[in-house]
């Protein structure tokens, strides 16, 4: 089955979306992009990596600022790499169009500002569902989130005795069949022989007795190893990673991260794992680069269970908004990001997508993005005290109990907040501490666990207003477990609970329609959920008379309505992924429907 919790602070994933969390870290890493970049293998120039080969390598090249192509007539294909050739050659495809026809300039173009950096911009009008970029990672690795995974899938994997692990190096895998074995997107022969050479050195700290932070602080290692390990292996990929923003003289300004990624990552890199040239200024420096560049740039997939994070070549470049107009999936085998249109774009807009999670408020959204991104976000949605009509941070009033005390200035990041009835005014401190209290209430509830969420909402709901997104985020939880589980089946369920089911379902998708309009995979997933609940009390107040026909006719359509949307949504998504199932399934029942 497959439920997601919305708002999770530590791991806020809808599967394929990467929403990350900064819980127990002082920054995280996130985001999202894509097109069809064929790597070639790593596999194919396989040389046995000592450290040596990591000594001799070079830091990494400065950033490139400028733009690699700055106008309409860019040859910028979504299947096609955009920059010309390092050495400012015509590219192959340049030469190509050199003397024929004027080539399509694709969908969309590198432009640059102030404020964005590069980011990518529509080349014309683009209609939602557009599908902009498709690639393969340069490079992917486990998540930093204290959960052991396998090297080569990314599923997870205990650390107990009886745990299979790799013959060569000793990290836990799933199975000695594993089908990222020697896969340059799994666990390759060179990041083995290397681990192998220094087995000593980690084969003790994975066991069962590892603690969840231990646990974390290893795997935090090892997409930097495997960027490391491309300089020789794949310097090619490596270049393009390293064009990537790592806003390194920011991050060396704040102390308490620069610290967390000299002693956890540097430090161990050098000390314990004896990689490299760690020991010199410039070996270390390119190592903080590419914590700062995975902490910018990186995408958080995986589906059906899997967690990975992943540089794309080109899908990096999407400007962040909180509500964006692009939404990305990515394909359970290859790893490859497929990059859409959410809704109609208009020429020269800004593409964008979200790094943030789109159903949290607008306080933590800024402060994710400033503490790993390195930006305050000022967005339509961040500017607005009501977050587009969805009112989702509001809550009511401790003084007077009537009004609603909300951001008067939301993008000053510490402004008090006040009512909107009395003079009553909130320090953003004490708010911030007041979330992060139910937050956690809500994080104790066990996913599947009805009465405790329904008892969630009950409390809550004299301190936070009905849209506020940490009771959205129970009431979608609800929303994906009534008439899913033991007890609950569709069947024995009460009228009531059938009533509540589709009300959750409506709120939320009235949310969703607002900050993730068209086209998106929350929608497609509600939509399925509400269908049910509107047949079964249709059918049920037909039969007790308490509807007419024609009522009860035009309830009808709405199911039809949905399920349609719904399969169009979620059969955009990759076979093989949860929501393309569900998409068949609301396909078939559309069919069943036989109007
Ligand atoms: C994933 S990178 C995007 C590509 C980047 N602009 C570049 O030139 O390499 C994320 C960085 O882009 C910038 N950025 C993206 N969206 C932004 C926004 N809405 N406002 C301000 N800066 C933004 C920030 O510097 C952020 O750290």
């Amino acid at each position: 089955m497959y439920f997601v919790r919305l708002t999770g602070v530590i791991n806020c994933q809808v599967a394929g979306h990467m929403y990350i969390s900064s819980a127990g870290r002082p920054l995280s890493s996130q985001c999202s992009q894509l097109k069809n970049y064929h790597l070639k293998s790593i596999r194919s120039r396989s040389e046995h990596t000592t450290t040596s080969n990591l000594i001799t390598n070079k830091a990494m090249p400065g950033r490139k600022k400028q733009l690699h192509h700055k106008s309409n007539k860019a040859k910028h294909q979504p299947h096609q790499r955009a920059e010309k050739n390092g050495n400012g050659k015509q590219s192959q495809s340049e030469k190509q169009y050199a003397n024929g026809p004027t080539p399509d300039p694709g969908p969309f173009r590198i432009a640059q500002s102030e404020v964005y950096g590069r980011y990518l911009v529509a080349n014309r009008q683009l209609e939602a569902g557009e599908l902009l970029i498709t690639e393969e990672p340069l490079v992917i690795g486990p998540c930093v989130s204290g959960d052991s995974v396998c090297l080569g899938c990314y599923q997870p994997v205990g650390l107990g005795r009886d745990q299979f692990r790799c013959p060569g190096c000793g990290w836990p895998l799933c199975e000695a069949s594993c089908p990222g074995l020697g896969r340059r997107v799994g666990h390759t022969t060179e990041e083995c022989a290397l681990y192998g050479e220094r087995r000593p050195a980690f084969a003790e700290l994975l066991s069962d007795r590892t603690s969840p932070s231990s646990v974390r602080d290893l795997y935090e290692l090892v997409m930097v190893v495997r960027i490391l390990l491309m300089r020789t292996h794949a310097p090619e990929q490596f270049a393009l990673i390293a064009r990537m923003e790592s806003h390194t003289e920011e991050r060396r300004k704040n102390a308490a991260l620069w610290s967390h990624y000299e002693q956890n990552v540097v430090g161990r890199l050098r000390d314990e794992w004896k990689l490299g040239d760690l020991a010199s200024e410039e070996g270390a420096r390119s190592v903080h680069e590419i914590c700062g560049i995975l902490d910018v740039n990186c995408f958080e997939i995986g589906q059906k269970g899997a967690k990975a994070r992943t540089l794309y070549p080109s899908a990096f470049l999407l400007a962040h908004d909180c509500s964006p107009n692009t939404a990305h999936t990515d394909d359970p085998r290859s790893f490859a990001i497929l990059l859409r249109t959410s809704r109609r774009v208009r020429e020269n807009e800004a593409l964008t997508l979200s790094y943030a999670y789109t159903l949290q408020g607008t306080l933590k959204r800024r402060s994710f993005m400033y503490e790993g991104k390195l930006f305050w976000c000022r967005c339509r949605r961040c500017a607005d005290p009501q977050e587009l009509g969805s009112d989702c941070s509001a809550i009511v009033c401790r003084a007077c109990q009537q009004g609603t005390v909300r951001a008067v200035a939301p993008l000053e990041q510490t402004a008090d907040w006040a009512c909107d009835r009395c003079d009553h005014q909130t320090k953003v401190l004490d708010l911030e501490r007041q979330m992060d209290h139910i937050n956690n209430d809500l994080e104790a509830i066990d996913v599947h666990d009805i009465p405790g969420l329904e008892n969630f909402l009950v409390r809550y709901r004299k301190t936070l207003r009905p849209n506020h997104y940490l009771l959205l985020s129970a009431k979608f939880s609800l929303c994906q477990i009534y008439g899913r589980i033991k007890g609950y089946l569709l069947p024995e369920m009460s009228h009531q609970d059938i009533v509540r089911k589709e009300r959750y379902c409506r709120e939320f998708l009235a949310i969703i329609d607002l900050l993730e309009p068209g086209l998106t995979r929350l929608r497609g997933l509600i939509m399925y959920e509400l269908h049910a609940p509107v047949m079964v009390l249709a059918q049920m107040g037909l039969q007790s008379g308490q509807i007419s026909r024609p009522d009860f006719q035009r309830r009808v359509k709405e199911v039809a309505k949905l399920l349609q949307n719904s399969r169009d949504i979620l059969l955009l998504e990759p076979e093989g992924s949860s929501e393309h199932e569900m998409g068949l399934a609301a396909a078939d029942a559309f069919s069943k429907m036989g109007l």
